[in-house]
């Protein structure tokens, strides 16, 4: 479903950060990408959903070459993805409902359907009832628990996280990790980029190791493999 062909990533600056990635992600997995700091893990990410250009070769979401897409096609596609970043990037003046409910806005859904969707979703991560709050009201569990709401109310095929639970203690990350898994058991593919040791060794999923922008261990049922 995701697949990389020899991907390269070069910076304006000279920096090469990825050099020559080939991965294949199939529906339904669960990927950790781990890796020391600068390794080119948040690189790897930021090429999936379209954030980095690569220098050189292929990336395929389903079928669909995202590197060779005309800037207009780039939202339909985008839409097939859920990201999640460390610092959540929630919009600070809207609520909560309106945080996530704008990405059904902006495709024009039926008024109904959105109402019932984002108050599904903030079912799903337990918070349907700060609806009306504001983001900066929230613990910033809460907030990682929004913007998961919010990454997945489009129905994505994959969700993309870099560091989800890097901002949080260990009581926030493993919630945020629940509501991860169980949104992997309805079918949706997840990729998180993680330096959190106990999650991926707890998890025993599939873990792919990348230093010097190059995948070095690609294991199922894998092991974090560095000190924390
Ligand atoms: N916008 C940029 N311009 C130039 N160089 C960059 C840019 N972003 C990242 N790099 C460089 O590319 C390399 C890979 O960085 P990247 O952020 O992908 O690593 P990482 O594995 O995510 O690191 P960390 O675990 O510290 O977040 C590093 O050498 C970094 O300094």
């Amino acid at each position: 479903m995701i697949e990389m062909k020899d991907v390269w990533k070069a910076y304006p600056n000279g920096v090469m950060a990825v050099n020559g990635i080939d991965i294949h992600i199939e529906k339904g997995e669960f990927v950790y990408i781990v890796g020391p700091s600068g390794a080119g893990k948040s690189t790897f990410i930021k090429l999936m959903h379209r954030e980095v250009k690569p220098t050189k070769g292929k990336i395929l979401i389903e079928g669909i070459d995202i590197t060779k897409l005309r800037n207009r096609h780039v939202p339909k596609v985008r839409r097939k993805l859920g990201v999640v970043f460390q610092d959540f990037k929630l919009l600070p003046k809207l609520t909560v409902y309106e945080n996530v409910a704008f990405a059904l806005e902006v495709i024009e859904e039926h008024p109904r359907y959105i109402r019932k969707r984002v108050m599904d979703v903030l079912d799903l991560v337990k918070l349907k009832h700060k609806a009306r709050s504001l983001p900066d009201e929230l613990s910033g569990g809460e907030q990682q628990r929004i913007s998961i709401a919010r990454s997945i109310v489009n129905n994505p095929l994959v969700v993309i996280a870099d560091e989800p639970t890097g901002n949080l203690d260990p009581e926030n990350a493993w919630g945020i990790m629940e509501i991860l898994e169980e949104i992997n058991e309805s079918g949706t593919t997840i990729v998180m980029a993680t330096h959190n040791k106990d999650i991926v060794n707890t998890m025993k999923k599939r873990v792919i190791a990348i230093e010097g922008g190059m995948v070095v261990r690609d294991e199922q049922r894998g092991e974090y493999g560095y000190e924390a």
